[in-house]
């Protein structure tokens, strides 16, 4: 009997399985030997070809802890996926997100939020032309001398959350309310980005709740977003509708639903003559393509604000909530910190809500915002461009063009080289009285909100949030982790080293999906005598 007629005789089940063996081996012995990148270490499957450990790791929401381990074990350079290489150095970040240079463009990773949308955004757009007509076009609603008109925008929101911590104080047994802080956080940022993006906030302050899952369908969003991003090529509509499904739903069209409306009542308002609020969606509104010369119409306008929404919520959010999850396990950085405030309103520099050109000049503070952001930088995704054309060495080594490279911040800013001995501990003193050289050379390791062309445009709206509601909270209220016992805990904690924390000793649970979302954060809140 000949060899064919032997296998046609074999279980239909086994013929499949060789077939696709004979079709996958020359790929995985391609990728294994052959591939430009064969040889570099990393986990198995991307030397078989296979995009499996980012994919599984975003999916299981803990990527970063998962890509430190393999930089851990294999050193600086790891390939994490058959044509993606993750870096730690501070030489790959001049590299890769060189400033004033456009060379190491976006990869496909980011079109999955186009996907999503159905057409790019200012974040998504991996065209640098277009890219840059948006970015001029947007560029006067970020731009600093703005900042005093959306600083008043966002004052109400401070107001309204001092407001409901008064409350939940005033109705607490004996003064003393447990507040799940990440919620709140989450409230005020989206609230925030809503009275500025959409011209009045979405109510969760006022409410204390979110109805309509909202701030769910963000998240789930978000958890799509990092896992689609590593399947770019092959997102077919069956493979939407899967991840769709793991990421559970509601999904992100919630925000499509929630500011359809808002944009459709300010177009025709505007059309009558009837705003004069000075805010982002003014801007956004009024902003018009720079070579036509033509205003954007309005679907792209309400991608350009729900894409403000999308990177300047969580964000926020997340940098807060991390901010007092650190700081109330820091005694002596607390200390330090309060009479610094105390001082300051002394001095009658800080009044209620504190305005940021006083915050700013807080030192102490301003130390410990960018060393949570550090520590705990909100966007956990690493940023991957694309190898110029010609190929390009990186860290000592030749990369040919179209090889995705990447550098975690979350990886490069735990790494002795970038911050010392001390790199995994929160320790804002270490912001403080540096000589030039040594400061110049942390924030060239910086990378908490990106570096290059494609930097965060956000970066000084969001500080200025943060420097308006920190020290705020901080003069009025008093914050305490009280320990909790594993019943009073919704889930195990995770802590931000990504172990499974203790959960009497550890405020928070973190996961890793496009942001280092933190959730379960439930502190003591007590009014302060001032
Ligand atoms: C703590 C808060 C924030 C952090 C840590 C942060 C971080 C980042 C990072 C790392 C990037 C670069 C992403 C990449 O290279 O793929 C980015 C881009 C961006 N961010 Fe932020 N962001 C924050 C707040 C905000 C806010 C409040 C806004 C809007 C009001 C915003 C809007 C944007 C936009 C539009 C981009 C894309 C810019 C471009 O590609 O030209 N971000 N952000």
């Amino acid at each position: 009997m000949g060899i064919t007629q032997r296998l046609l005789q074999l279980p239909i089940s086994l013929q499949l399985v060789l077939v696709a063996s004979a079709i996958l081996l020359p790929y995985t012995l391609y990728h294994f030997f052959l591939h430009p990148l064969a040889g570099l270490p990393g986990p198995l499957s991307a030397k078989l070809g296979l995009p499996l450990f980012p994919f599984l790791h975003a999916y299981r929401r803990d990527y970063v802890w998962a890509l430190a381990q393999q930089h851990a074990r294999y050193g600086p350079i790891v390939r994490i996926a058959p044509n993606h290489v993750s870096f730690t150095s501070a030489r790959a970040v001049e590299k890769i997100y060189a400033h004033g240079s456009a060379k190491y463009l976006k990869t496909d990773f980011y079109k999955s939020f186009q996907v999503y949308w159905g057409r790019p955004s200012l974040f998504s757009d991996v065209d640098p032309h277009s890219h840059a007509d948006r970015r001029r076009a947007m560029a006067s609603a970020y731009a600093m001398s703005y900042l005093v008109k959306l600083e008043e925008c966002v004052e109400p929101c401070v107001d309204l959350l001092v407001e409901q911590f008064e409350r939940m104080v005033g109705e607490a047994e004996k003064s003393k309310a447990s507040i799940d802080m990440a919620k709140w956080m989450h409230f005020f940022a989206m609230d925030a980005v809503g009275e500025l993006a959409f011209g009045r906030g979405f109510e969760f302050l006022e409410k204390g709740s979110d109805p309509n899952n909202f701030l769910l369908g963000v998240s789930n969003l978000s958890h799509w977003g990092s896992m689609a991003g590593f399947l770019t090529p092959l997102l077919s509509r069956p493979a939407r509708v899967v991840l769709k499904w793991l990421s559970g739903e509601p999904g992100g069209e919630v925000v499509g639903v929630a500011t359809r409306a808002r944009i459709d009542a300010r177009y025709k308002a505007e059309a009558a003559g009837l705003v004069d609020r000075q805010d982002m969606l003014t801007k956004i509104i009024r902003a018009k393509h720079p070579s036509t010369g033509r205003q954007y119409d309005a679907n792209d306008s309400l991608r350009t604000a729900i894409s403000v929404v999308g990177a300047g919520s969580d964000t926020t959010s997340v940098a807060l909530s991390a901010f007092f999850g650190y700081l109330v396990r820091n005694g002596k950085v607390y200390e330090d910190l309060q009479r610094e405030i105390d001082e300051a309103f002394e001095r009658g520099d800080l009044s209620l809500p504190a305005k940021y050109s006083k915050g700013v000049q807080l030192e102490l503070l301003q130390a410990c915002i960018k060393e949570t952001l550090r520590l705990h930088p909100p966007i956990s995704m690493s940023l991957p461009r694309l190898v110029p054309h010609g190929g390009d060495v990186i860290d000592g080594r030749f990369f040919p063009a179209n090889t995705n490279v990447s550098v975690s911040s979350f990886v490069l800013h735990r790494t002795k080289e970038a911050f010392g001995d001390d790199a995994a501990e929160w320790n804002p003193y270490r912001w403080i009285g540096l000589d030039e050289q040594t400061r110049r050379e942390m924030e060239r390791v910086n990378l908490s909100f990106g570096a290059g062309n494609r930097q965060c445009i956000g970066k000084n709206i969001s500080l200025m949030e943060i420097t308006k509601v920190l020290p705020t909270l901080l003069y009025r209220f008093r914050f305490d982790f009280v320990p909790r016992d594993r019943s009073q805990r919704r889930r195990v904690p995770r802590d931000s080293n990504g172990s499974e924390a203790e959960p009497a000793t550890t405020p928070w649970r973190t996961n890793s999906t496009w942001f280092l979302d933190v959730e379960d954060l439930v502190l003591e809140v007590s009014q302060r005598e001032v």
